[in-house]
């Protein structure tokens, strides 16, 4: 008996231990957000999470209201859904409010790259003089170049160019605009080592293609592999590719590489100066791949496909991108040279740049975390204040909350190629909600610290693709009434969503 009570209490001492580490006995407290920490200690709702973002979100808002702390995996998450409280998120001191945090646990887990102190600075210092104003003049016409030399090298050739060639626009879109961006990043394989023009520009298209073939696996096992959910064999082969990836954007590889972005260039520099590791290095080059190359694909191929369901938008937006090309002077012949398209002119795209933003609003859904570093109050724009404990996170879905909003954009599920323009013609930013304007009426980048710093050359690249389509290619669909593919839902919270299949359709050249 002398022994049974200590091992007695002690076993008692770990169970309530554990409990609590299980969340069992968390309460909502006077002041704090509804609490709905689901039926599953620790887990929460995470499956019901993971399974459909949105939806779940969407059923919380219905049983809370628009501000509610969930249990998901051991975190508590507490979710501000109301768009015009959004800026005392964004807005809040890094002391209290951190993207880096969540961020870094993600990258670690999902690209095993270890943040060193002060490093996020070299990609904000970098992108700051690269991904604008004159840095973005350079990365815009490297990318002309890599997509001319993809989508039109045969212009001119004897081949006969009358032939319709059909593929699934998703693979088609992403692939090329993957492979460009990825060129006008991680520069072209040089001329003389190759010999010729013609040799280096086949070998860089045979190269990407590759890179393209595997970051495609990668993409498919993405949503798992974050949520930590991969099983054994799948998450040898995560690493399979990781290793393949750290090969091949390594430093050794780039070194002897031609047209290297300065982008690319400054962060490697930055982090060697810093007497980063050369396999860490490798490892965030990966990084940024994924970050400048996840997206921009699926977009381009919604973009299209929206166009193309739309004979109005699409009438428009050739109009407006054959009156920019005939007022640059130059014109699109058979056997002629390629056309300028510079960076100039994509600036003055309004239409377009309304059907761009039309897009991302349909189809972009990233979910913005912070942890919470301090015990806060968060204030509400209509006067409410909560609660929120240190150790919590907090977190924004846009999508849900603005972009399918009906009062803030009525009709919401319909793509408007002119949603964003005013009568005028000029680019519209007011809308609003119970008579108030909305100030983050549209989120596809983020908000914050934490928002994309490679928007403008995103938006860049997506308008370079669909002017070249337009100006040089004739399409369609191969099944014109065919339907609208839905999202992939299991993508919700990683940015661009993708088609849950792919839609056939058939290119030629015009000329
Ligand atoms: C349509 C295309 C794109 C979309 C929808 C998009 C969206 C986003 C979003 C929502 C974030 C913030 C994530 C968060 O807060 O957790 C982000 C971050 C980021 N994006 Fe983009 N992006 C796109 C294209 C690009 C491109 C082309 C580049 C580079 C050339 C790029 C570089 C980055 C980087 C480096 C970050 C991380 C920023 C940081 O850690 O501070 N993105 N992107």
């Amino acid at each position: 008996m002398g022994l049974l009570l200590p091992i007695l209490l002690g076993f008692l001492a770990a169970l309530i231990g554990g409990l609590y580490l299980l969340g069992v006995f968390r309460q909502r407290r006077p002041g704090e957000p509804p609490l709905d920490k689901g039926l599953i200690p620790w887990l929460g709702h995470v499956l019901e999470f993971r399974r459909n973002t949105f939806k779940f979100l969407e059923r919380m808002k219905q049983k809370h209201g628009d501000v509610f702390t969930v249990q998901l995996a051991g975190f508590y998450v507490t979710f501000v859904q109301d768009p015009q409280s959004f800026g005392a998120i964004v807005k809040e001191s890094r002391e209290k409010l951190d993207f880096n945090k969540f961020a870094r646990h993600l990258v670690r887990r999902v690209f095993g790259y270890v943040f060193m102190e002060g490093d996020q600075n070299i990609l904000h210092v970098s992108s700051n003089k690269h991904l604008k104003g004159d840095g973005l003049r350079v990365m815009t016409q490297a990318m002309m170049t890599n997509l001319q030399n993809l989508m039109l090298r045969d212009i001119g050739s004897a081949s006969d160019q009358t032939t319709w060639t059909e593929d699934g626009l998703f693979s088609y879109s992403y692939n090329i605009v993957f492979r460009a961006g990825y060129l006008s990043l991680y520069g072209n394989v040089p001329h003389k080592s190759e010999g010729s023009e013609e040799k280096a520009i086949n070998k860089d298209r045979a190269e990407s293609e590759a890179l393209f073939y595997e970051f495609r696996k990668y993409d498919q096992l993405f949503p798992n592999l974050a949520y930590g959910v991969l099983p054994p064999r799948q998450r040898l082969e995560a690493e399979r590719l990781q290793g393949f990836f750290w090969n091949a954007l390594s430093l050794q590889k780039m070194k002897v590489k031609d047209n290297v972005s300065r982008w690319v260039w400054d962060v490697q520099q930055g982090k060697e100066e810093m007497g980063m590791e050369e396999s860490m290095i490798n490892r965030y080059m990966f990084v940024l791949l994924w970050a400048s190359q996840g997206n921009t694909g699926p977009s381009s191929f919604w973009l299209l496909l929206f166009l193309m369901k739309h004979p109005e938008a699409m009438t428009a937006v050739k109009e407006e991108v054959d009156k920019v090309v005939k007022e640059s002077g130059q014109e699109v012949t058979p056997g002629g040279p390629l056309i300028n398209l510079t960076h100039e002119m994509l600036m003055k795209t309004p239409i377009l740049d309304s059907a761009v933003e039309e897009t991302l609003r349909l189809t972009a859904a990233p979910l913005l975390t912070r942890a919470v570093l301090q015990d806060l109050t968060l204030k509400m724009a209509d006067g409410r204040e909560y609660l929120i404990c240190k150790g919590d996170r907090i977190a924004v879905f846009p999508y849900s909350a603005v972009q399918v909003d009906p009062e803030i954009h009525p009709d919401p599920y319909s793509f408007k190629y002119d949603r964003f323009l005013n009568p005028d013609g000029s680019k519209k930013t007011d809308f609003y909600k119970a008579g108030k304007k909305v100030k983050y009426f549209n989120m596809p980048w983020g908000a914050g610290v934490s928002m994309c710093p490679g928007r403008f050359f995103a938006t860049n690249e997506l308008k370079q693709f669909v002017f070249l389509m337009l100006v040089y290619f004739e399409f369609e669909l191969k099944n014109p009434d065919e339907k609208i593919p839905e999202i992939d839902f299991r993508r919700w919270g990683f940015g661009t969503m993708q088609p849950n299949r792919d839609v056939q359709f058939r290119y030629r050249l015009r000329y």
